[in-house]
């Protein structure tokens, strides 16, 4: 693949801040086109990756590169083909919806007006509104609107539905996914709610401490993780000889048991550790990352009856 075939590459990247080590040697490639989520745990180094990628903070060491270019040396045209959306919703409040829409209009070459009108309709916007003036969510639809009008080859999203209500991010969204706009363009996607991770994302990337732990289909992760729930008389196993234990919990006299990377050779080690019986159950995308995310089990072993 030649570069210009993953939005983001990065090569050995690490940022240093003082003593903590935020990103460690992270090696990263993210194909273009689909929505892409990280995840990781907080101080997992999803917000520093994504200011290195857009140009607002250097590396330590290594290199990163976004639509084919150093990250280090955008362009305002290299920037006007990466749209951002973070948190903060970060606009002049003091400026009315219209203008700043105005100045973005001017600014981008490629405006989308379709695109923006599309988004910013799922929004009770008025254009004589002061920015300063919108719901939380209304600024959260407001930015996006104006990212994708931008007509962004590659989207990057900072925890955009932080702190918004169920409806608000519902809407944000509904008007994400529904946008042409953003079918254009390869979006990525940094949240800690799973439940729109699991609706949304087509790719599924782990970061923890600032490595790179697993990327594939959202499925694909929840297929190595399992949950098995065994009568075992007494103790039980020692919990440091069960293979690849994310979470024990011990419920109504039952094992509880939430294991990474096991097959059937689990139940056998389950019986040969006492079990009456066993039973094992697919779970949520929610409790296989945050379970993994909890124990941070780098390198998990099969199990051996
Ligand atoms: N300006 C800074 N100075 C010192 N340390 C920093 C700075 N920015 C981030 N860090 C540290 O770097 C690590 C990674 O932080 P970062 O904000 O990238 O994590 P994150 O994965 O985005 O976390 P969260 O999910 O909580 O937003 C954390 O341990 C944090 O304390």
């Amino acid at each position: 693949m030649s570069h210009n075939e993953y939005v983001i590459e990065t090569q050995a990247l690490s940022k240093r801040y003082g003593r903590k080590l935020a990103l460690d040697h992270l090696d990263l490639r993210v194909p273009r086109g689909r929505i892409h989520a990280v995840v990781g745990a907080n101080g997992a180094g999803k917000s520093t990756l994504f200011r290195i990628l857009l140009g607002f903070l250097p590396p330590t060491a290594g290199s990163a590169r976004i639509l084919g270019r150093d990250s280090q040396r955008l362009t305002p045209e290299d920037r006007g083909r990466t749209g951002f959306v973070n948190e903060e919703h970060t606009l002049p409040g003091w400026m009315r919806v219209n203008a700043v829409t105005d100045m973005h209009r001017r600014q981008y070459p490629r405006w989308n007006e379709d695109a923006f009108r599309n988004v910013l309709g799922h929004y009770h916007v008025l254009p004589e509104q002061k920015v300063a003036q919108l719901s939380r969510g209304e600024r959260a639809g407001f930015n996006l609107a104006l990212a994708l009008a931008q007509g962004p080859e590659l989207l990057v999203l900072d925890e955009p539905t932080l702190g918004l209500d169920v409806v608000a991010k519902r809407a944000f969204l509904e008007s994400l996914m529904y946008s042409n706009a953003a079918e254009a363009c390869t979006v990525i996607y940094c949240s800690h709610q799973m439940e729109e991770i699991e609706r949304v994302a087509d790719n599924l990337i782990i970061l923890e401490q600032g490595k790179l732990m697993h990327m594939s289909a959202p499925d694909d992760f929840c297929a190595r993780v399992t949950y098995w729930i065994a009568d075992i008389p007494f103790k039980g196993p020692d919990p440091r000889t069960v293979p690849g234990l994310l979470e024990l919990q011990r419920l109504d006299g039952l094992h509880h048991y939430l294991v990474l990377d096991q097959d059937d050779e689990f139940a056998e080690f389950l019986r040969a550790s006492g079990a009456r019986s066993v039973q094992s159950m697919p779970v949520s995308l929610d409790r296989a990352v945050n379970g993994f995310l909890a124990k941070n089990h780098a390198a998990p072993t099969k199990a051996h009856a």
